[in-house]
């Protein structure tokens, strides 16, 4: 078997960076060779097992993030925007794989990402599920055989610690529907109907989103036409759907060279 990939997790004590360590450490692909977390943490310059509560790994938790990026081929990083996009100016000057979770980009932020990606390999996704890149596929088939007579909704689920809506799947999702009906997603959108709104407008995808207790993440799109509704449905009960995702991204990305690449090139759905 070759040399295992070196990678890197951001974020490690947060919900995914937890799942992705167990998913790195359980794989004969890739080794863990260092974690950080966010500066002032307490982790910051433990052992990650002790960080853990579990004997020595030999993984120490990094403060400052170039100082491990220069040692890992591949970073994993499901952080926050502001620290991926700090995250992404180092992996260009590294030239190393950047696998991105994160979500709540705003165009701006995408922008930066496509700079960086001229030397990184950028792999990002709202959603690193095989299921979930599989639904932006059917969305997409649904929505180009139907016309404007069924409207399309999407309605998300996430536990009460998200801080981002739409969700980054749902927008994926808006995105395929939007390009199954060749329309552009950023001028037909309805988000946030409060108060007296009027008719719903012809054409336009709606989002709405619910927060509670520890939903992983369920994503509807609903087809609502007179008489009759297809709903497709992705009921996520497990982070490690994610964290696989992402290192099957990181173990792509090798020999790929730069560029801003999406799950669907890593699952072969493009
Ligand atoms: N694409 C996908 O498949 C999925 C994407 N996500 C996305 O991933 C992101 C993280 O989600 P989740 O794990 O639930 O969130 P958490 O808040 O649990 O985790 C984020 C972690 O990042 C840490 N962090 C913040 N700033 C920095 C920094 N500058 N350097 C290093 N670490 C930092 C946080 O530390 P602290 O808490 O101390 O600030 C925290 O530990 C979200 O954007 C979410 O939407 C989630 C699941 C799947
Ligand atoms: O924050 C989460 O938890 C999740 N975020 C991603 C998103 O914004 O869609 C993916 C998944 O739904 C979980």
């Amino acid at each position: 078997m070759g040399e295992k990939l070196k990678i890197a997790v951001m974020g490690a004590s947060g919900r995914m960076g937890r799942m992705l360590i167990d998913t790195i450490l359980d794989s004969d692909k890739a080794d863990l060779i260092g974690v950080t977390e966010r500066p002032g943490h307490d982790w910051i310059g433990h052992d990650l097992g002790e960080a853990l509560g579990r004997p020595p790994m030999g993984v120490p938790v990094y403060g400052d993030p170039l100082d491990l990026i220069v040692k890992a081929q591949a970073i994993i990083d499901f952080t926050t925007p502001e620290a991926t996009l700090a995250h992404a100016a180092l992996t260009a000057q590294a030239r190393c794989i950047h696998v991105i979770g994160t979500t709540g980009f705003s165009d701006q932020d995408i922008a930066a990402l496509d700079a960086a990606a001229r030397h990184a390999t950028i792999i990002r996704a709202g959603n690193m599920s095989l299921g979930v890149n599989l639904l932006t596929r059917l969305a997409q088939q649904v929505a180009a055989a139907l016309d404007e007579d069924f409207d399309i909704e999407i309605v998300e689920a996430h536990h009460k610690h998200k801080v981002d809506a739409p969700s980054g799947t749902a927008l994926m999702l808006g995105e395929a529907a939007a390009a199954g009906r060749g329309i552009e997603l950023a001028s037909h959108s309805d988000r946030g109907r409060d108060g007296i709104t009027g008719a719903r407008t012809d054409g336009h995808i709606g989002f709405s989103a619910i927060r509670g207790g520890d939903i992983v993440g369920e994503h509807d799109v609903i087809f609502a036409g007179a008489g009759e509704r297809i709903v497709l449905r992705h009921v996520a009960s497990d982070r490690a759907i994610f964290a696989r995702g992402a290192l099957k991204a990181a173990l792509w990305g090798q020999g790929k060279g730069p560029g801003h690449f999406s799950m669907a090139s890593v699952l072969g759905l493009a």
